[in-house]
């Protein structure tokens, strides 16, 4: 018999703890996966071609969710072919959701995308078919680290805003490091920018965030004109943090192929399989 652990997520109520074997300590394994419908009650756009938008369940439950997970939206095609796409869960979510609190995306559009058609023509108080929550692209309660690496690009940083109050506990409580690089083409696209300068400017000590601009860099006295900023790719600047197999966890989340150089860079930096945790925003037709 494998060894039981007991996992809990840092939000949820003590009904929400489960025994597990150790190979099994993945979050869709302790919440359950339910179908729901999203009513929108606001977006905004984040970039030129990034909403956040912001939903609450339509049938009034309330969607527990750990962060790093995502949701699926149902629909079909024009021929009525069924269909999905995945999107991360950008909520700030520090404590069980009851109904009625927000179910936050951010939906990059993409030309001609099915879903991205969905999306541009949802208006407030219209509804979408979900189901969620999905994933194992979350922060482990027995993570002993002392640094986590998070590497995004686009959309990608979602699960990491997602994270914030689990970062922050992990700061106060066992005062682990963090560093985030972020890989934007320009300053336009730092999706969420103020709020993870504001969360580094509030742990100047534990929380580096480094945003990657590939194109164009902030003007000077921007806000984000900081010492952190790099110009380039992300996969550039990992040497830069000096990646370090004896105390990283790192996760890599967004475009495929970020997400596969920055796998294969950090497994020469010695870094095992397991402690590079992976979530590729592939197209799924
Ligand atoms: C686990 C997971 C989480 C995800 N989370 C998010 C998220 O939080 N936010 C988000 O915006 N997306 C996310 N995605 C991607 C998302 O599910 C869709 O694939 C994306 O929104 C495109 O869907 P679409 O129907 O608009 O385009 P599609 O109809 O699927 O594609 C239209 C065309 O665009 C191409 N294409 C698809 N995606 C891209 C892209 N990113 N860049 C350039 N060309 C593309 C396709 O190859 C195709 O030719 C996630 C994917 C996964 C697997």
């Amino acid at each position: 018999m494998p060894r039981a652990t007991v996992f809990r997520p840092a939000h949820s109520a003590d009904a929400y703890a489960v025994a597990l074997p150790e190979r099994h300590t993945g979050p869709t394994d302790h919440v359950a996966i339910q179908h729901f419908p999203l009513k929108l009650i606001s977006r905004r756009m984040l970039a030129p071609a990034i909403g956040h938008y912001s939903f609450v369940r339509d049938d009034g439950l309330p969607l527990d969710f750990i962060p790093g997970q995502f949701i699926q939206v149902h629909f079909e095609y024009a021929d009525g072919t069924a269909t999905k796409r995945s999107y991360s869960l950008a909520t700030i979510h520090d404590h069980a959701m009851g109904p009625g609190e927000a179910v936050e995306i951010a939906v990059s559009y993409v030309p001609g995308g099915a879903a991205t058609a969905l999306f541009e023509g949802l208006e407030v108080g219209g509804t979408v078919d979900a189901s969620g929550p999905f994933g194992r692209f979350c922060l482990m309660p027995g993570d002993a680290n002392a640094r986590y690496l998070l590497i995004a690009t686009g959309t990608g940083v979602t699960p990491y805003r997602s994270m914030l109050p689990q970062l922050e506990a992990a700061i106060r409580e066992r005062g682990v490091q963090v560093v985030l690089l972020f890989g934007a083409r320009t300053p336009a696209e730092l999706l969420y920018g103020d709020e993870f300068r504001a969360f580094a400017d509030k742990h100047p000590d534990h929380f580096r965030f480094m945003p990657c601009f590939s194109r164009e860099l902030p003007d000077a006295g921007s806000p984000h004109a900081h010492a952190d900023v790099r110009h380039g790719y992300v996969q550039q600047f990992l040497d830069e943090v000096a990646p370090d197999a004896s105390h990283d966890i790192a996760y890599l989340c967004g475009n495929p192929n970020m997400v596969d150089a920055c796998f294969e860079a950090l497994k020469a930096c010695a870094l095992e399989v397991k402690q590079i945790r992976r979530e590729k925003y592939v197209s799924s037709k």
